[in-house]
């Protein structure tokens, strides 16, 4: 799309390992890390530092459907690591110069998914960082892939009932402008879900406070980096 630019060309950012999952440095003490998880203190014994070596300069990036929390969430998954947050639609307005409304109005729907995935492409080179992306933005094969080669997809889920009554607070989605929101929840549901899916990690995001998702998420991460097995490196200094 004329006006969205990005600071590098857009397609496939060169791979580092298929999903990742097995090139984390990640067991520094071994089984004993496994405590930690699903305690209070859900960045583990060494904290952000920790967590963050075992991700390697990973960035996470939050999937899910409109509603889900990935920019509010996201923010505050942020602070507590104290690594940057970026909103890909946010980001996506500011190069369009225009909200995502205008977007779609002026350039159409294929235009703004055009401009999306070059905007995320470029995004993910500046981590490790929290990225919330656009609803829609996991659903595009280059995206997904990018993703895998620089971060780890987190889809955050929640019941319709949930993402209904926070979507219906907002009206600054053009997906939701004179439509029955759950009925249009319901068939992105059915076309998205599977392809959210593909992420390693998912989180439901339950109604209450916002840090007990934020929680959640640290849990999952620390799972999955102790589910990943030792470099060759680690494995001779365990
Ligand atoms: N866990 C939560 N508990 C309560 N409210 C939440 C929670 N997560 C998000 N919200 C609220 O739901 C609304 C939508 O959240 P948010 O904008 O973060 O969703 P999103 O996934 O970024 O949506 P979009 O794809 O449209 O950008 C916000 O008003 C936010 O404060
Ligand atoms: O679900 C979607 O397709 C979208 C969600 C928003 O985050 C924006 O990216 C845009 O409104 C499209
Ligand atoms: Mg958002």
């Amino acid at each position: 799309m004329p006006g969205i630019a990005t600071r590098s060309p857009g397609g496939v950012l060169p791979s580092r390992g298929a999903c990742g999952r097995a090139r984390y440095p990640v067991r520094c003490c071994g089984a004993r890390r496994a405590l930690h998880v699903g305690r209070e203190d859900s960045l583990g014994h060494d904290g952000p530092k920790g967590l963050l070596q075992a991700l390697d300069g990973r960035n996470l990036v939050l999937v899910g459907l409109p509603g889900a929390g990935k920019s509010s969430v996201g923010r505050r998954l942020a602070a507590q690591l104290a690594i940057p947050f970026v909103d890909a639609d946010s980001e996506i307005e500011k190069a369009a110069g225009m909200s995502i409304s205008d977007i779609f109005a002026t350039h159409g729907e294929a235009a703004f998914r055009e401009g999306e995935t070059r905007v995320i492409s470029r995004i993910l080179q500046d981590g490790p960082l929290v990225l919330a992306t656009g609803g829609g933005a996991f659903m595009s094969a280059d995206t997904r892939r990018a993703i895998a080669a620089h971060g780890i997809a987190i889809w955050l889920d929640a019941a319709t009932d949930i993402l209904v009554a926070r979507i219906s607070k907002r009206t600054h989605r053009p997906m939701f402008h004179n439509v029955d929101a759950r009925a249009k929840l319901k068939e992105l549901r059915a076309v998205r879900d599977p392809v959210f899916a593909e992420a390693p990690i998912r989180v439901v995001s339950s109604s209450g406070p916002q840090e007990r998702v934020v929680g959640a998420i640290l849990r999952a991460l620390r799972q999955y980096s102790l589910a990943a097995e030792p470099t060759p490196q680690q494995a001779a200094s365990q």
